[in-house]
């Protein structure tokens, strides 16, 4: 089986996982598997709570990028894989694994997947939502507090120490990597008839093989 494998990057609220879960439904569970980079941030067993709130956790450096890259090799190679369950409530890795499957599309999610050569190398093509500030900010603020276990003092804090500071320094310039800049996520109607084509494509010509 030849895999496909599509990043989508954008700032965080930017509408990445909207994109992701439209495409994942309209071609269904079996044809698409999904790598969260969120899911490989690193562990802090070693760190109290508290100090583990203080973390940068919009640096390169808090992913283990190597465990994903590994992971979607072995994916493209047609294996399942173990993918480490995250916990944002206690800003750490879960006990838990999920079994990923391998599927003829595998799409790779996460803010700063197009900073690593290694994860760009391995995608067939780079997608980066692009969405402003303020309204991603926005955004945030609802899902962190609704779904994360945050403060609104804890998000507004964090924005402006390390997420916004660390957007400019990585996730903005990443951009220029992109093959196609998609205003707007997954309520870009045009964006996602486009890339639904380009992926029924590639999978026809996997057929004719
Ligand atoms: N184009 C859009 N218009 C309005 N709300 C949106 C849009 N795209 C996403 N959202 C909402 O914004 C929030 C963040 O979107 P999400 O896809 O989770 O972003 P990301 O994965 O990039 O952090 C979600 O509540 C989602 O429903
Ligand atoms: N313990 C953590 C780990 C990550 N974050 C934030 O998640 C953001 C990325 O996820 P999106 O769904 O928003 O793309 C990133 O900006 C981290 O700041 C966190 O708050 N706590």
């Amino acid at each position: 089986m030849k895999t496909i494998i599509i990043g989508i990057a954008g700032g965080t609220g930017s509408g990445k996982t909207t994109l992701t879960e439209k495409l994942r439904d309209h071609f269904g569970a079996n044809e698409v598997s999904v790598l969260n980079h969120d899911s490989y941030y690193k562990r802090h067993d070693e760190l109290p709570y508290e100090e583990r709130c203080k973390l940068n956790y919009d640096h390169p450096d808090s992913f283990d990028t190597p465990l994903m890259v590994a992971h979607l090799r072995e994916l493209r190679a047609g294996h399942p894989v173990q993918v480490p369950v995250y916990d944002y409530t206690i800003h750490n890795r879960s006990d838990k694994t999920v079994t990923v499957q391998p599927a003829p599309v595998i799409i790779v999610e996460g803010i700063l997947i197009f900073d690593s050569p290694e994860l760009c190398d391995l995608m067939d093509m780079k997608v980066f939502v692009d969405t402003d500030a303020d309204v991603r900010i926005l955004r945030r603020i609802v899902r962190d507090v609704k779904e994360r276990g945050r403060t609104l003092d804890s998000v507004v804090n964090q924005y402006l120490t390390t997420v916004k500071p660390m957007h400019e320094q990585f996730v903005e310039p990443s951009k220029r990597k992109a093959d196609l800049i998609v205003p707007e996520g997954g309520h870009n109607l045009v964006a996602l008839e486009l890339l639904i084509k380009w992926v029924d494509n590639h999978l026809h010509a996997v057929e004719a093989e």
